[in-house]
């Protein structure tokens, strides 16, 4: 059923299309010979947290760099909230938050004196709430007993914060974070996850790039794995799961009469301690549960096998 018929609208307004926060078709980026990004079609919807996979090399700093206006494509087009970049840049680009690489912080200022300067140069920030912005940001990193101190000393988990607080001086309709929790302890991680986790609540769309799964297997709502340059999955983290779950564990005291009542219908199945591990590739639960009460083996249980962000990661990037 469509929007149109539950909501009772005429046909000519239809099905809405969801928010694209950044959108990207047929982006390529070269660097003289080498192809850093090609053929990438992003879709980041407004209020999701998309993590950005992908292994060295596959493309996500210069993804984001040309998300941002850092750099411009080779071809391609580039949407921030449906305006189109380079023409839209001024009027957007203020609304995005960025936290990328090597950001140009002064070594001989104090922490506060550098996100005073950023401060400065937001144009969404007047005069007078810049003291109070800044403060606010040094807090939400946890750098505000530090905030006095020479940049040129803080260690490198305190200048990526320093990048994040600069990226959270004003509030943004969209944060770019390129690997956040690079140089971070376990409680600097657990705090970046915590900002995200505000700002995903605050209705913020974020992008964070990273290469720890299990980060962002935790944090996000959608995925994006990049591979050589291109985007070679992309959706709800849940779905993406959910396809790359192709076993099912069958758990039964029977396990070879199991096996060979699958076999004999044409569905692979091993043994595994547990029982048996069924390849729902070519047939679905219901026949397999079927197939195994007609041949009158008892099952005591079925579940699918979760195999996790990792191994999808695994699946989509080793074919080379
Ligand atoms: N400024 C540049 N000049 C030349 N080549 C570049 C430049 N920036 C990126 N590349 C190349 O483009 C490709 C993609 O690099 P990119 O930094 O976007 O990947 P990445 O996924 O962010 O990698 P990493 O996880 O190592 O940061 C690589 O082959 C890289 O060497």
């Amino acid at each position: 059923m469509t929007f149109a018929e539950t909501s009772g609208v005429g046909t000519a307004e239809a099905v809405p299309t969801p928010v694209l926060a950044a959108k990207t078709r047929g982006l390529r980026k070269l660097y003289r010979n080498t192809v850093a990004v090609d053929h990438v079609d992003l879709d980041v919807p407004e209020g999701a947290v998309l993590g950005m996979l992908g292994p060295n090399g596959s493309g996500k700093t210069t993804t984001i760099r040309l998300l941002l206006g850092l750099t411009t494509p080779t071809s391609g087009e580039i949407e921030l909230f449906g305006a189109r970049l380079p023409e839209a840049a001024a009027a957007v680009l203020p609304q995005v938050g960025a936290l990328v690489e090597g950001p140009g912080f002064h070594p001989f200022l104090s922490g506060r004196d550098n996100l005073l300067r950023c401060a400065a140069a937001e144009p969404l920030l007047a005069s007078k709430a810049i003291p109070g912005a800044v403060d606010e940001a040094l807090e939400r990193v946890g750098l505000a007993d530090a905030a006095n101190r020479r940049y040129r000393g803080y260690s490198l988990g305190m200048k990526q914060r320093m990048g994040l607080a600069a990226a959270l001086l004003v509030p943004r309709r969209f944060v770019v974070l390129d690997e956040p929790t690079n140089g971070l302890d376990p409680a600097g991680t657990r705090e970046v996850r915590a900002v995200i986790a505000d700002l995903h609540a605050a209705g913020t769309t974020v992008l964070v790039s990273s290469h720890l799964l299990s980060e962002v297997e935790a944090t996000c709502t959608h995925v994006a794995v990049l591979h050589q340059g291109t985007v070679v999955a992309q959706g709800e983290l849940k779905d993406l799961l959910e396809a790359s779950n192709a076993g099912l564990l069958v758990s039964t005291p029977e396990v070879t009469a199991a096996v060979d009542a699958l076999r004999d219908n044409r569905i692979p199945a091993r043994a595994v301690p547990d029982g048996l591990l069924v390849d729902l590739s070519a047939s679905t639960a219901p026949e397999v549960v079927a197939t195994l009460v007609r041949a009158d083996v008892p099952v005591y249980e079925v579940r699918r096998q979760r195999t996790g962000l990792e191994d999808l990661f695994a699946q989509l990037t080793e074919t080379t």
